[in-house]
């Protein structure tokens, strides 16, 4: 192992500073919590001299004790021509109550003239008055040098004063951060190793992404010599966000070899993500870098094929280090070896040989070709394995149904749907009303089914999405129907496509009662008299 990287995270106060992005105090201290497990060094809080709700989670804070962080609490220098005691700024960063602060302070000139209007003598003044103040008062210090990169491109000689003023004064780390986020790699590493060969005081790096090389930024200080680097979950932040921590641990840790967290807390990796993102309500993108749902997802049946033989092949890093999983996906671009790797996952028993395997396959390509999608529609493609391997019975086949849809003047609308089902060798006709075409079919449906498999009246649907697979055609386009269906914290997905937006709705609430009866192994229905091959294609 090489020497140890300190892990500043900032998502409570600069990831709030991206758009769309607000905690409340709650869900500050839940993550702080889940941060100080996972291992994380620093948690920054929030800026007390900003808003009462950061000061309340300090106060919060005090009561929650903390395995291994420390709560650090952010601020500015104090203002142009204000003593540093006398600052409101840097008194409510003493009362917080925090045992380190971070404060950041002007390196580029231009700001020093133009955003705070006031002279360059000044400027080191305010640095170095408040971080000794601070210091005098026995906190850690942490100096955030503001647009340091670009303050030392335009006037290096300055930018090294501001970082000297702030380590004559006692700061424990200078932080140099790349606030506009438009630094290189090449130019992050030849200055902070510059830097580094004038300043004594441990070096920390602060990259924000805004030319998309935050990361790449961070490892290349650190390469530099930078100990410390500050970044915030999922990379949340203003504009394009600051870098990704959970794309640079990974990289520091397994690619570089650097000490950043115990193997087992960087196991719980891609939970801190997805945790962060569930609370921060924003949506993972699949294909985010080790932790996205498709991080480690293969499509192509080249690589499958490989993968199975040797994951090396086409995985960067085994995905269980940072706690994340393999998945197959099977569509028109698979080959047998998805098909076998994917009824493994599914833990689905077909016993299928190559052959067969491929048999299927043909099938799923002919059926994606028509616009099934199978990869978002893991339950439909476990029916059809199922179905294949003669291991599926038909617990219920349609015979017809029919809806009907009211307008009236008053703007009301309202849908009725009537189904007839054969099941268990008995006739059922059922009639239920919805508030649209689908929700009236999916309420006959249940109604007719529910008396014989009680289990689907805890089943719902969670999503529903259709998509238009020729645009050409206008309304008389085929359509897909996904559905999403849940019970008891369970949910899958499944597939229908038509020309008729009713008959794919059909196909996909069809498939979905069908694999929750399989997966419920309600096998001791009676084989109906009259089946078809696949439920919903007959008789309407
Ligand atoms: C790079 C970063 O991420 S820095 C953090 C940015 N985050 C935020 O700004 C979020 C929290 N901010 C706030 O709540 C408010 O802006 C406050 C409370 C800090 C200040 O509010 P206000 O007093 O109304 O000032 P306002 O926001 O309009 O302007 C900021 C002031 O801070 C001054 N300032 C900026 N940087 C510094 C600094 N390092 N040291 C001292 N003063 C500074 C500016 O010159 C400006 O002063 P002026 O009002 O005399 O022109
Ligand atoms: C201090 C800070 O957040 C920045 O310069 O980006």
């Amino acid at each position: 192992m090489k020497e140890k990287v300190y892990l500043y995270d900032t998502t409570l106060r600069d990831g709030t500073q991206g758009e769309g992005v607000s905690l409340s105090v709650e869900d500050k201290v839940k993550i702080a919590v889940k941060l100080d497990q996972f291992g994380i060094d620093f948690i920054e809080g929030g800026w007390p001299g900003s808003n009462p709700k950061d000061m309340a989670f300090f106060e919060r804070m005090r009561e929650i004790p903390l395995k291994h962080a420390v709560v650090t609490a952010f601020g500015s220098t104090c203002r142009p021509n204000v003593a540093a005691e006398e600052d409101d700024n840097l008194r409510a960063l003493l009362e917080s109550g925090v045992k380190a602060a971070a404060i950041f302070g002007k390196s580029w000139d231009l700001h020093v003239t133009d955003a705070l209007k006031t002279t360059l003598d000044e400027n080191l003044r305010m640095v170095a008055d408040s971080v000794a103040f601070l210091k005098s008062r026995g906190l850690t210090v942490l100096f955030l040098a503001e647009h340091f990169f670009d303050g030392y491109k335009h006037n290096p000689v300055y930018a090294l004063r501001v970082l000297e003023a702030a380590e004559e004064a006692g700061a424990d780390w200078i932080v140099l951060c790349d606030t506009n986020g438009g630094s290189l790699p090449h130019e992050i590493f030849d200055t902070v190793r510059t830097v580094k060969a004038s300043v004594q005081t441990p070096l920390g790096i602060h990259p924000h992404n805004d030319g998309e090389l935050a990361v790449a930024n961070a490892l290349a200080a650190v390469q530099a010599g930078a100990q410390q680097v500050q970044g915030t979950i999922n990379g949340i932040g203003e504009r394009c966000g600051n870098v990704n921590l959970v794309s640079v641990i990974p990289n520091l840790q397994l690619k570089l070899g650097y000490d950043c967290v115990a193997p087992e807390q960087l196991k719980q990796l891609t939970k801190l993500s997805r945790f962060v993102a569930e609370i921060a309500n924003m949506a993972m993108p699949n294909n985010q870098p080790f932790v996205g749902n498709s991080a480690f997802a293969h499509k192509g049946g080249i690589h499958v094929s490989a993968v199975l033989k040797d994951p090396k092949t086409y995985e960067h890093i085994d995905p269980e280090l940072i706690g994340n999983k393999r998945r197959v996906l099977v569509s028109e671009l698979a080959g047998q070896s998805n098909l076998l790797a994917k009824a493994e996952e599914l833990e689905i028993d077909v016993a299928l040989d190559r052959q067969e395997a491929r048999e299927i396959v043909k099938r799923i390509k002919e059926r994606e070709f028509q616009g099934y999608q199978y990869e978002g529609a893991e339950a439909s493609l476990t029916l059809m394995l199922l179905e294949a391997a003669g291991k599926l019975r038909q617990l219920f086949t349609l015979d017809s149904f029919k809806i009907l849809m009211e307008k009236t003047a008053d703007q009301s609308i309202s849908s009725e749907a009537m189904v007839k089902l054969h099941v268990n060798g008995q006739v059922v006709h059922t009639a239920a009303e919805g508030n649209g075409p689908v929700n009236a079919l999916d309420n006959a449906l249940r109604k007719a089914l529910e008396t014989h498999f009680p289990c689907l009246a805890e089943m719902y649907l969670t999503d529903y999405k259709v998509r238009v697979l020729d645009e050409s055609g206008a309304t008389a386009a085929k359509v897909r129907v996904l559905i999403e269906s849940a019970r008891d914290g369970e949910k899958w997905s499944t597939v229908g496509v038509s020309t008729n937006v009713i008959e794919a709705s059909w196909e996909a609430l069809a498939d979905s009662i069908r694999y929750l009866l399989w997966k419920e192994g309600c096998e001791e229905a009676e084989r109906p008299e009259q089946t078809e091959a696949r439920v919903g294609i007959v008789n309407h």
